[in-house]
């Protein structure tokens, strides 16, 4: 008789949904399944050149059906009978504006077709002007209510869209009566959620990105909101006072989607919270370590003891009470685009490739797609291998990794990308270290802001997909960091740390530590830095560093 429990944790990402099924006693990772998200793929609902991101519920809601059946059709019964929990993370701040029953307006009649009615994903700064709004007006209230959020309110957050939202489309603005983080809806929906009023909301999400704090009693009051714009007068009361750690259970499964994901329909469903913070308990996170998620962005979490007294980081994307482990200070910083500008970059070259062999009558339509398939997929690959070859900073190339804007330390989305030294000898392999290495220094700013500010940073520990997919990056930022940075070998730890969660709120284990203990993922490399790079990179950075602020300089005059 197997007594062993499993649980599932989803990891919703920037392009695809993941899926695994865990051992709760061991974290033995027993099934996995990821989902490339149909509409997204397509381009739709976007516009990149005015950062405007939209996601449409449906193809989160496919993602969910795909995963998960995938995940429960590679293990045995015994196995699927014994899944007693599911944790969820999602990128944030994702919101979207909801009807009073929790739906999604874009799943509603009228609205299918609408980017108003659909997710407003993290990397959509489409509210920078209205960020701005939010960050002069608690600058004159008598309290500042960005300062848990490091003192500065981003484009990326969610007051910010809430607001560009409802200026910018009224029919949705008058449909909307509440707006929901992507980690809460997951829950609610696979829990039969009906009334949004019921919903239990993120801890992480709240207290990193919509200004709620327990000494405010919550979020800010509605006359704050009335003097940002008339237009929020009564959202507040239709959105939440209480918020919760993902250690606790939303409730179980509902029969509809225990049917529907064939489980069983006591599997207890765990609070959501953002990938980047369940990425941390995924890897066992301890205290004043930083944990980086690399991939399409970069989220950089530090946990830290609870401290008697309260002090506030300047700059960073906020610090909020259980916000990573429940009973613990949880910390977030990061960049808004890490590999988006590898990918960005990856593009440029992609273009001409795909119009000449397109173009050619030279050979078939089959052939061309290989030909095109191949190339695309070996772009980045290539490139590393012969950008490992360039000695440091000898050429000149340097570039700064605003692509989409700063995130952190200081959030400012106006700001952009720079490639900087290019001469008549710059190669394409060239400026990619360029780019890899800004993307780097980028994220040294972050660990210095947290050292400057007091947080000693004592070890750091790598997850995501390129700490998987580059030694090239891997070992610049080691080189960069001036520290040993070890990788989890989980491919999917976020997906591990929601089911971790799912195993706590599940009541398998006793707490959060106790489920990291049992069910985080091991260390398969650790990347030492190069004695001699480190040095190099030295004089770099303060050039880096010198750009910074002569293009900050520049682009702010305008
Ligand atoms: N060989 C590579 N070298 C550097 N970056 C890569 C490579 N292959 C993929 N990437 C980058 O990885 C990023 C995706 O990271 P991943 O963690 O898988 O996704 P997500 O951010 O959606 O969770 C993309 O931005 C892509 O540019
Ligand atoms: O800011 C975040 C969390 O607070 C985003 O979720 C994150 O940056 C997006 O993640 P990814 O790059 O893995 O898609």
């Amino acid at each position: 008789m197997n007594n062993v429990k499993y649980t599932i944790g989803m990891d919703f990402g920037s392009d695809s949904v993941r899926a695994l099924i865990v051992n709760t006693a061991t974290g033995e990772e027993m099934a996995t399944a990821v989902h490339y998200y149909v509409r997204w793929k397509e381009g739709k609902y976007c516009n990149p050149s005015e950062s405007k991101f939209r996601q449409h519920p449906l193809d989160y809601v496919e993602g969910i059906e795909a995963t998960i059946k995938s995940v429960v059709s590679q293990v045995s019964k015994e196995v699927v009978d014994n899944i007693v929990g599911i944790g969820v993370d999602t990128t944030g701040s994702t919101p979207v504006a909801v009807d009073k029953t929790g739906t999604p307006l874009a799943l509603l009649e009228g609205f299918e077709e609408n980017p108003n009615a659909m997710f407003v994903l993290w990397k959509d700064h489409t509210g920078i002007k209205e960020a701005d709004e939010i960050n002069a007006l608690c600058a004159k209230w008598d309290i500042d209510y960005t300062k848990y959020e490091g003192g500065i309110y981003s484009s990326e957050w969610f007051w910010s869209k809430i607001l560009h939202v409802s200026r910018a489309d009224k029919s949705v603005q008058e449909a909307a009566y509440s707006w929901v983080e992507h980690c809460d809806w997951v829950p609610f929906l696979l829990t039969g959620g009906n009334d949004v009023k019921q919903m239990k909301r993120s801890r992480c999400a709240a207290g990193h990105k919509a200004l709620w704090h327990e000494s405010f009693g919550g979020l800010p009051p509605n006359d704050f909101f009335v003097a940002l714009d008339p237009v929020l007068d009564g959202l507040t009361d239709r959105l939440f006072k209480e918020t919760y750690t993902s250690d606790v259970s939303v409730g179980t499964l509902s029969e509809e989607w225990a049917t529907r994901l064939g489980l069983p329909e006591n599997v207890e469903v765990a609070v959501g919270a953002f990938d980047c913070h369940m990425g941390a308990v995924g890897v066992n996170i301890e205290p004043y370590h930083l944990t980086k998620v690399m991939g399409t962005s970069t989220c950089d979490i530090v946990v830290t003891p609870m401290q008697d007294e309260e002090h506030l980081v300047k700059g960073i994307c906020g610090q909020v009470d259980g916000s990573v482990i429940p009973g613990m200070l949880g910390l977030e910083a990061g960049q808004s685009a890490f590999g988006d500008i590898y990918a960005w970059y990856e593009r440029l070259i992609a273009w001409p490739i795909k119009e000449l062999i397109g173009g050619t009558n030279l050979i078939s339509e089959d052939v061309k797609a290989q030909l095109v398939e191949e190339a695309l997929g070996n772009i980045l690959p290539k490139l590393s291998e012969a950008a490992a070859k360039e000695p440091i900073g000898a050429s000149g190339e340097l570039a700064l990794d605003w692509m989409n804007g700063r995130r952190t330390p200081d959030a400012n989305q106006n700001l952009k990308g720079v490639i900087s030294g290019i001469n008549l000898g710059s190669t394409s392999p060239k400026v990619f270290r360029a780019l890899v290495e800004a993307s780097c220094f980028g994220a040294k700013k972050i660990a210095d802001r947290f050292i400057e500010e007091g947080i000693a940073i004592n070890g750091v520990i790598a997850i995501g997909g390129i700490s998987k997919k580059s030694d090239l990056v891997m070992q610049i930022m080691a080189d960069v960091l001036d520290a040993p940075i070890k990788v989890a070998k989980s491919e999917q730890a976020c997906a591990l740390g929601a089911s971790i969660f799912g195993a706590v709120a599940a009541g398998v284990h006793a707490n959060t530590e106790v489920a990291m203990d049992a069910m985080a993922s091991p260390f398969e490399k650790v990347y030492e830095p190069i004695k001699e790079n480190v040095e190099a990179y030295k004089r770099v950075y303060n050039d880096y560093s010198e750009l910074c602020v002569a293009m900050e300089n520049h682009i702010m005059k305008k």
